[in-house]
């Protein structure tokens, strides 16, 4: 039997050097299927609102969309570690709204911590969060809810001062109390310094080899998400002609009136 994971494992894991497998989940059937294989932490990304509600962005996702995907993947009874995204405006007004929407991700949605992007800007909330013992998974270099800032998901932390500033970010994210740092879209030499000087575990997505984890979108690594196909992403599966290919013969069955047949039907 597989042994419920916690922040305490991740911890570990880095000293001894084994890698941490994260991806995202948003419902019950995929969650199952990935929890049975070993997966070690799922995030209910706010990604859900590109791959599964088709937005362009992060920033339309709402706490109500988080709270509704979190219990779907909650349902699944998951041994990973499930950790829910802060949606774009549920943290950044106010120390009090982000400790409740942090509350109400683990309350209502039953994740068992959340994360949130930014770095010394955020530093306070973390320690906010935190305080009430809501475990904090940071997130710093190219977040994807700062992209009008950015001019779009550009990598980060290009330059020795950019870099800097992103070393500054990873070392406040620690300080604040995070259990863990997701570094996107940065270099690969500085995903690997920052790893190296952080004592919490590091999780890239688009930041190189050299982090102690790594996060992929499910539907990117599945092949059903088209919108974007950042270099980062390795596709382990072609899902997308298959499903067409099923749905395909479906719809040739019923106009031909071959299904359903007299089995498929009640006596
Ligand atoms: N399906 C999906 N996967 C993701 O990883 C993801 C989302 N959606 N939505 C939210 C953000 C957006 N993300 C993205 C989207 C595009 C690039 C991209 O095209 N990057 C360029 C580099 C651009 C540059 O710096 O010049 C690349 O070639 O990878 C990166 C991250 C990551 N996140
Ligand atoms: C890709 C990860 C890091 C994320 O924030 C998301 O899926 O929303
Ligand atoms: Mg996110």
């Amino acid at each position: 039997m597989q042994k419920q994971k916690t922040i305490l494992d991740f911890q570990r894991m880095k000293a001894e050097g084994e890698k941490i497998a994260v991806l995202t989940s948003y419902d019950f059937p995929m969650t199952g299927i990935m929890d049975a294989c070993g997966i070690d932490m799922i995030l209910v990304g706010d990604s859900v609102g590109v791959v599964v509600a088709g937005y362009d962005n992060t920033l339309p996702v709402t706490m109500e969309d988080m709270i509704y995907h979190t219990r779907a993947v909650m349902r699944a009874r998951p041994k990973a570690f499930v950790v829910a995204d802060l949606p774009f405006l549920s943290y950044q007004t106010d120390l009090k709204s982000a400790r409740l929407n942090a509350g109400l991700l683990v309350k209502d949605g039953g994740a068992a911590a959340v994360k949130l992007e930014g770095g010394v800007n955020v530093a306070e909330t973390i320690s906010a969060i935190t305080d009430m013992d809501v475990p904090v998974m940071g997130h710093i270099g190219l977040t994807p809810q700062s992209l009008h800032r950015m001019g779009g998901f550009k990598v980060q932390g290009k330059g020795e001062e950019q870099a800097e500033k992103l070393m500054a970010d990873a070392l406040a994210v620690e300080r604040a109390g995070a259990f863990a740092v997701v570094l996107e879209g940065i270099p690969m030499s500085l995903a690997q310094k920052i790893t190296a000087e952080l004592t919490i575990p590091t999780i890239g997505i688009g930041a190189g080899p050299h982090c102690d984890g790594q996060v992929l979108v499910i539907h990117d690594i599945l092949g059903l998400c088209s919108k974007y196909s950042p270099k980062f992403v390795k596709r382990y599966a072609e899902l997308a002609p298959l499903i067409g290919e099923a749905c395909s013969n479906y719809i040739a069955e019923v106009k031909g009136g071959t299904f359903p047949e007299e089995r498929h039907g009640f006596k």
